[in-house]
């Protein structure tokens, strides 16, 4: 289908998300988010880096897809695919209004992302699935609107997305960004460009707490999680989660957190010590709990 017939098709539907949307790096994230827009009645074009990648992304998204299907999702398998591109060739973005950046987490690898998708489509909104860095620092390098759209792993089951508004964000675009985002039947947040944003500051900020704890010997890891489980509701106590995105994961978090909002996230010894010896969590078999 041409980009013309795509644009035909949107006018007589009723999107709440643009049209036509590209996914730069197809990875875990990208691929949900890819099958998130899909969902949404959309056509998405993805770009990976060789063939390898391209054929694993479209492997994680028709995996999606069949899930949505089986759980009873309007349309059928080969009708989804037929809006998903998926391919190696950048210049597919030509044209096309908002580009969603969900390569790896490293600033030049995004920056260097940012450019790309700018010399192809420089009227495009680009949207940074970051976890960590400054949507700002990576807004400078573009003429592009920039605006942060933080999805959370599995996306498919996520209802949440953090929106990150950069110092140079458009104000409109905040309420396009919300508006896309309830499209895609998730619930927008709204938050300023701060270390952590929302979600990983204050969930890394218990994490931590809750390690010094045990540290301590205050209580065990099942009672600590068991006390907010219980007590507050939590889904997972704070414990299980951090074993379950990994201890590497969190500490490297923390040190950057501690960097740049102060001491108060300095991470506790125990975390580094059970990192160097290699217990990353669900991962490695152990952590807080033992999975072996
Ligand atoms: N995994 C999570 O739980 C999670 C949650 C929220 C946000 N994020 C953020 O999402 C982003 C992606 O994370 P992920 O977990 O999906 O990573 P991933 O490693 O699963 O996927 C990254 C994808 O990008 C591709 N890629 C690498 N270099 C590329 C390039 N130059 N051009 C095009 N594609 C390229 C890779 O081939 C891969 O398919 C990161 O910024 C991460 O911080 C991750």
């Amino acid at each position: 289908m041409t980009v013309q017939q795509a644009v035909l098709d949107a006018t007589t539907t009723d999107l709440r998300v643009p049209a036509l949307v590209g996914v730069l790096g197809g990875g875990r994230m990208g691929a949900g988010i890819a099958h998130s827009f899909l969902a949404a009645g959309a056509h998405v074009t993805v770009v990976d880096i060789n063939d390898d990648a391209v054929a694993a992304a479209r492997g994680r998204i028709t995996h999606d897809i069949e899930g949505s299907i089986r759980r009873g999702a309007p349309g059928t398998v080969d009708g989804w695919l037929d809006r998903l591109t998926v391919t190696t060739d950048a210049s597919a973005f030509a044209d096309l209004p908002l580009v969603v950046e969900a390569v790896p987490e490293s600033i030049e690898l995004k920056t260097d992302s940012f450019r790309r998708i700018a010399e192809v489509a420089p009227e495009a909104v680009i949207a940074t699935n970051t976890s960590s860095l400054s949507v700002s620092d990576l807004a400078v390098t573009v003429d592009n609107p920039v605006i942060g759209l933080h999805f959370f792993n599995p996306v498919p089951a996520s209802k949440l997305v953090e929106i990150v508004v950069a110092d140079t964000t458009p104000a409109d675009l905040v309420g396009e960004a919300r508006a896309w985002v309830e499209g895609l039947g998730k619930t927008p947040i709204v938050v300023a460009d701060a270390p952590g944003f929302a979600s990983s500051r204050l969930g890394v900020a218990i994490a931590l707490e809750a390690i010094r704890m045990v540290e301590e010997g205050v209580a065990s890891p099942e009672d600590i999680d068991n006390a907010m489980v219980l007590g507050y509701k939590f889904p997972v106590g704070p414990l299980k989660l951090t074993d379950i995105v990994g201890l590497d994961v969190r500490l490297g978090i923390a040190e950057y957190l501690a960097s740049t909002l102060g001491e108060r996230f300095a991470p506790p010894q125990l975390m580094r010590d059970m990192v160097a010896r290699g217990e990353l969590g669900r991962k490695s078999g152990q952590g807080f709990y033992d999975y072996s």
